[in-house]
């Protein structure tokens, strides 16, 4: 096992130096044009493609000197330990569509398995005919396509599930069906793999909902955070109460986004490219709003009742600026027309991964955002992508920050 090693994100382009992402596996392969939907994949992916595309993107990673982490290989190290197996087992079978003689079955299944095989079974599921000693009236009721344990084929995501904020990591609270149970795995992995030992956990899976892609460190003390489809205000608020009472952040700029699937989260319409500068979708540019969030008058507590002063809505581009302490926060402009640009945000042009300033991974199909990247003066690593994208998240979705180096101080 690895020893416990720095971990801390204060911002959007320090220097990546470690990252955690998951290598899509055979949880992609139960993906059918039956389950897609709810599933939240846009189509049947090609598994051995996007293992390829996947592989591509980590060692552009690596070529650069970051740390890959792999998360399934990290819980299934965390599965020898009998705390965290408890934990992610009582998570999986704590469904109602189960029963208690179906949930007791499989609960003895999962128990019984080795702590890698027990990894691979709760990321790819159990389906109806892979569970042995299977019974109750809910097994013999269940279709044979069906799974006891459902997959998480958005685990490559890895961006939604945690996100760190300064020296500590928030295991979010998912908002969609889909993908509640992921942030099980997490928390398990941040509570008992020796790596994060002593990491202070920040946020927590059953709380209001709240993705990591929805959350940019704008700057060291100033988060944005997104509400729309995925996180409510309701847990943009407790996060500002936290940071704030960790002393983790001074500002959270509550950022409204469209409730709907292309803009499922901030980070799908912008990302940070440069300590001061930002890709955006053209469309939203000049509508976006923010309402600024600071601690209250009084003392910061730790009881997540400290009283918050909330000021706006201002437009984001001003509310950032100021809240950030520059003049102004730039926009690449991308000059495209709006159907390229939208055609290019749907495919998560503006899902920028930042290496460092002004070094960004992007998808290598959107072509016009990457040339008015590049003309801006931001290097642009382009990957394959047209796989992975049938989950419709890119390079920073498929990414969770792990460490990078502080900004250097003006
Ligand atoms: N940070 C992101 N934009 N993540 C994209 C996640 C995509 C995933 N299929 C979902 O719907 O949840």
């Amino acid at each position: 096992m690895i020893t416990p090693t720095a971990c801390g994100v204060t911002s959007e382009v320090g220097r990546l130096r470690t990252v955690l992402l998951h290598r899509p596996g055979a949880e992609l392969r139960r993906l059918t044009p039956r389950n897609n939907d709810e599933l939240l994949f846009d189509g049947v992916p090609w598994v051995a493609r996007a293992q390829e595309e996947h592989d591509a993107f980590a060692a552009a990673l690596t070529e650069r000197g970051v740390e890959v982490l792999h998360l399934d290989r990290l819980l299934a190290e965390v599965m020898a330990v009998p705390a965290a197996r408890a934990e992610v087992i009582a998570e999986a079978v704590d469904d109602p569509r189960l029963g208690a003689t179906l949930r007791h079955a499989t609960s003895a299944h999962l128990e019984g398995l080795a702590p890698d095989d027990l990894a691979a079974a709760l990321i790819a599921g159990v389906a109806h005919d892979e569970l042995r000693g299977g019974r109750g009236l809910a097994y013999e009721l269940m279709a044979r396509g069906e799974f006891v344990v459902p997959p998480l084929p958005n685990l490559m995501f890895t961006r939604d599930s945690s996100v760190w904020v300064g020296g500590q990591v928030a295991v979010t609270s998912l908002a969609m069906p889909a993908r509640d149970r992921e942030s099980a795995l997490t928390a398990a992995l941040y509570a008992h793999h020796p790596r994060f030992a002593g990491v202070e956990q920040l946020y927590g899976a059953h709380l209001e909902h709240l993705e990591g892609g929805d959350v940019l460190l704008l700057a060291p003390g100033v988060l944005a955070v997104g509400v729309g489809e995925r996180t409510t205000a309701g847990g943009a608020e407790r996060l500002a109460r936290r940071v704030f009472a960790r002393g983790l952040a001074h500002t959270v700029l509550v950022v409204p986004i469209a409730q709907e699937r292309a803009t499922m989260h901030l980070d799908t319409i912008c990302t940070m490219v440069d300590v001061d500068a930002l890709v955006m979708y053209p469309a939203v540019a000049d509508h976006l709003q923010a309402w600024t969030v600071t601690a209250g008058p009084e003392l910061p507590d730790a009881a997540d009742t400290t009283e918050l002063s909330v000021q706006g809505p201002q437009p984001f581009l001003i509310a950032a600026a100021a809240a950030m302490g520059i003049d102004r926060l730039r926009v690449i402009d991308t000059g495209l027309d709006p159907v390229t640009a939208e055609r290019e945000q749907w495919d998560d042009g503006n899902n920028t991964l930042a290496l460092a300033p002004r070094l960004a991974v992007a998808y290598e199909r959107n072509t016009v955002t990457n040339a008015a990247l590049e003309a801006a003066g931001i290097e642009v690593v382009a990957i394959a992508g047209s796989e992975l994208g049938s989950g419709r998240g890119g390079p920073r979705c498929m990414s969770c920050p792990v460490l990078r180096d502080p900004l250097p101080t003006a």
